[in-house]
């Protein structure tokens, strides 16, 4: 189940390269407010390791793989050198929606947050009818519920969405089985949403239950979560569904993770823009120049760290020593695991 580099570089050799950061975000998003990353100025250009504080060992080892083997390991020939990437509104008011978007100029697609815990269904109706407005009739608009539906809950929601031209729905709920069901439900009521499965794919023991229980239109594929950009492009393979590639709130180091795994995806295989527009939400970055969208895409390359803005956004003390003690115990998982 886990992937490794060809080999893994020596614990003492990573915490050399390593800084610990906490970058403010510009919004709440997913209840966070300051997102924290170790980063490394690694060998073959800088990685990033950032699973979410709250993330177990097993878990959070996977993300750890993805850094080494971007850190240290050749990496597969891109094939495009730009990736269209969608604005990504997180569950705020209808007020605060256009700022959002002001944050994604160019960009055609915007995936919105829905199914937040204490907001209700009309709440997300007006989000969505906000975006479209925005963004008028030939925008793509996508919403994530990010497991928070039950089947009923998630039928009913997207019957109500679905006037608003959805281009498909990210995780409606939880577990694989509901997700099948709610797609048998949307399809014998006549609702032509889409369904994409994102933490059924990057949470699961095994990401290709969801291609061969038939759970979900196309995938949603991230770098970190995955064991890298090479477990990733396997995976795409092997499930043969559309793919859509998307990060987790990184910097723009860990988005060039994503942005190289867009760039080497077989023609015909993106389902459109790419969840690599979220540098945009941040407050802060690591890098001399952030992939902040520009014409709607982000560049394809690696990034140059910025000594200034990696003691700028420096973590304290207590939180670097938090972040060493994870990495050498992810280390540690990973070495025993090869
Ligand atoms: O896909 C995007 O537009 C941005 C990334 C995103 O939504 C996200 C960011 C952090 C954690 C989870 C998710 C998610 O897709 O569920
Ligand atoms: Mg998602």
């Amino acid at each position: 189940m886990t992937h490794l580099p060809a080999e893994i570089p020596p614990l003492a050799e990573v915490f050399d390269t390593m800084r610990v950061v906490s970058i403010p975000t510009r919004t709440r998003f997913r209840g966070i407010t300051v997102r924290e990353a170790a980063i490394f100025d690694a060998p073959r250009g800088p990685s990033e390791f950032s699973p979410f504080t709250e993330y177990a060992d097993p878990e959070s080892a996977q993300w750890l793989a993805a850094a080494l083997d971007f850190g240290w390991c050749e990496q597969p020939a891109p094939l495009r050198d730009r990736i269209d990437v969608n604005a990504t509104v997180p569950a705020v008011a209808p007020a605060e929606v256009a700022g959002i978007l002001a944050r994604f100029p160019g960009c055609r697609t915007a995936k919105v947050k829905v199914a937040e815990r204490g907001q209700s269904l009309a709440e997300d109706v007006a989000r969505v009818r906000e975006v479209r407005v925005l963004m008028g009739p030939t925008a793509r608009i996508r919403v994530d519920a990010n497991t928070g539906w039950s089947v009923h809950d998630a039928v009913a929601a997207l019957t109500a969405l679905a006037q608003f031209d959805l281009d498909y729905a990210e995780q409606p709920c939880a577990t694989v089985p509901e997700l099948v069901e709610v797609r048998q439900r949307l399809a014998a009521a006549g609702v032509p949403v889409r369904i994409a499965a994102d933490e059924s794919v990057r949470k699961a023991t095994d990401p290709l239950a969801v291609a061969r229980a038939g759970a979900a239109d196309l995938i949603i594929v991230k770098a970190q979560p995955l064991g890298g950009v090479s477990r990733a492009l396997e995976i795409v393979r092997e499930a043969g569904l559309p793919v859509v590639v998307s990060s987790a709130l990184d910097t723009s180091v860990g988005i060039a993770m994503g942005a190289q795994l867009a760039a080497s995806l077989p023609d015909g295989t993106l389902a459109g823009a790419c969840g690599l527009g979220t540098v945009a939400l941040l407050d802060g970055d690591v890098t001399e120049t952030s992939l902040i969208p520009a014409q709607g895409s982000i560049p394809v390359g690696r990034p140059v760290l910025s000594p200034l803005l990696l003691d700028r956004y420096a973590a304290s003390p207590e939180r670097t020593a938090w972040w060493r003690e994870r990495v050498a115990r992810c280390h540690a998982l990973l070495a025993a695991h090869g």
